[in-house]
């Protein structure tokens, strides 16, 4: 017989966010976000990220990872070959584009090896954020496996910014990942503000589970305070 404490709570699995943690260059960091529990861990191929790892190191890193634990490789503008060889060398990886890749771009890389894929909308911050039509891109990029959202920076991601969530239109018919400035400090809001608006929703953290002020370097404890809250989100949901 399975017995459980009085206040535990069973968390049904649609209600699991899944947690995508992004931006490793070390072993050590791989380590602890697994057994913190991430669900995906990212690499950035992306030469002009102080993030970078090269497609070896990357490959290396990823290694490490146990089974249901998914590489992503995050691309910038890189060109489709690179994109193809890149996946085809780490096992079971899906991409991310976090450039101005058109549609057919990211058909080109992935979608015509049925390789998913994950395409970055990235929104403008404050005000601006009305202006961005969520739903023509999540049609005209609906061959991803998800968008991913991000506050619209310079250098193109990573820069630990939030976008305003609650512009976002209400009903989007995709899977979506929120990132862009999330800490276990806000990522409860923003599970809140936004898994009523999709199909299902992830999330994404690199900058908010980092040693302060050292890009590419996590910090244990961050990535595990990010789970607790992210678990605390879905128990507040699975309770309303
Ligand atoms: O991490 C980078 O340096 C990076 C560079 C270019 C594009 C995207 C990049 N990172 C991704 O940006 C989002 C948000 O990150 P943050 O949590 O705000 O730091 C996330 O997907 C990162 O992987």
């Amino acid at each position: 017989m399975i017995t459980t404490s009085p206040s535990a709570q069973l968390v049904s699995p649609a209600s699991r966010t899944r947690i995508k943690m992004c931006g490793f260059t070390r072993e050590r960091d791989v380590d602890a976000a697994v057994a913190a529990g991430a669900d995906a861990v990212g690499f950035v191929l992306y030469a002009k990220s102080p993030r970078y790892v090269p497609l070896e190191r990357a490959a290396e890193l990823a290694r490490r990872l146990p089974p249901f634990v998914t590489p992503v490789l995050l691309f910038v503008n890189e060109d489709t070959a690179k994109i193809r060889a890149a996946c085809a060398g780490v096992t079971g990886a899906i991409a991310q584009f976090h450039g101005d890749e058109s549609p057919q771009d990211c058909w080109a890389a992935c979608g015509s090896e049925a390789r998913p894929y994950l395409r970055a909308a990235r929104i403008p911050l404050g005000d601006a954020g009305r202006g961005f039509d969520l739903l023509k891109f999540a049609q005209d990029y609906s061959q991803a496996q998800a968008i991913l959202l991000d506050a619209h920076i310079d250098g193109f991601g990573g820069g630990g910014q939030t976008f305003t969530w609650s512009l976002l239109p209400p009903n989007v018919d995709a899977h979506l990942v929120l990132s862009g400035g999330l800490t276990a400090a806000n990522v409860i809001d923003g599970i809140r503000a936004l898994r009523p608006r999709c199909k299902s929703l992830a999330v994404d953290v690199s900058s908010g589970i980092e040693v302060p002020g050292h890009k590419g370097i996590k910090d244990a404890d961050r990535m595990s305070e990010f789970v607790t809250a992210v678990r605390q989100a879905d128990q507040l949901l699975c309770n309303k």
